[in-house]
């Protein structure tokens, strides 16, 4: 029971989405601040963590988290303009960091124009500009946390059913063509979400219940199964996806 793959990985089971948001809301507050440097945290896209990051913008919050010292990637996002209804990086914009006190020097979204491969080799130098490396150490995360979401096909991030992207072992950012999504994506690897100190998959619904349950049973088929952690996954999940 070690917490480094999605079996051992602890379950947290909490009574809906609004408590779901508010334990990784108070989550993210206590280990940011008790961070000694720079606090690194890659977000989740989609519509679960929507209450998450509204949350982190009311005023109660805001004024006690540490939005300087933090620095904010993306874990994936849809390759398409920021004013786009899909993309995450505008949604980010709206929800959260439009209304906290953060220097925009302090976000880092995913590229959205160009070649999809060029973006995704740009973000990586980004990172590992920040890493310090090029290679990536079991002793040294790149992530401090990594907040994930479950689509019910199994993906996590943008790692897709049937992609390459799922055989990827050695870059840190890569393009996804997903064959059952509307858009190209880029997308943390496996790699480079492995390079963190917590994972925390948020799920959240009775629609997500079949999928969360064959991937805390380690399903190969679903891409979810093969995340790991240098760090500790936890399941933070509201009673209806863990029905
Ligand atoms: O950009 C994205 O779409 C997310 O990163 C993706 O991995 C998401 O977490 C799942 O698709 C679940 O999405 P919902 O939270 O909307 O169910």
């Amino acid at each position: 029971m070690n917490g480094h793959d999605v079996v051992s990985a602890k379950a947290i089971v909490l009574a809906d989405s609004d408590a779901v948001a508010r334990h990784v809301a108070d989550f993210l507050l206590t280990e940011a601040l008790r961070a000694t440097g720079v606090f690194r945290v890659a977000l989740s896209g989609g519509s679960t963590p929507k209450r998450l990051y509204a949350m982190m913008a009311e005023p109660d919050y805001a004024e006690r988290f540490p939005w300087n010292r933090t620095e904010f990637f993306f874990g994936d996002d849809r390759f398409v303009p920021e004013d786009s209804p899909d993309s995450n990086r505008g949604m980010l914009r709206k929800t959260l960091f439009s209304r906290v006190a953060i220097s925009t020097q302090n976000i880092h979204p995913m590229p959205d124009q160009g070649d999809p491969d060029e973006a995704a080799r740009a973000y990586e130098a980004v990172l590992q500009a920040h890493y310090g490396s090029p290679v990536l150490r079991n002793d040294k995360p790149l992530f401090d946390v990594v907040l994930l979401g479950l689509g019910e096909n199994g993906h996590t991030a943008s790692l897709f059913p049937r992609q390459p992207v799922l055989e990827e072992k050695t870059r840190w950012v890569a393009p996804c063509v997903p064959d059952d999504a509307p858009h190209t994506r880029l997308t943390l690897t496996y790699p480079a979400i492995a390079s963190s100190r917590y994972v925390l998959f948020l799920v959240t619904g009775a629609p997500k219940a079949a999928v969360y349950t064959r991937v805390r049973k380690g399903d190969p088929v679903e891409p979810a199964s093969h995340i790991t952690s240098d760090g500790q996954i936890e399941w933070i999940v509201d009673k209806d996806a863990a029905a």
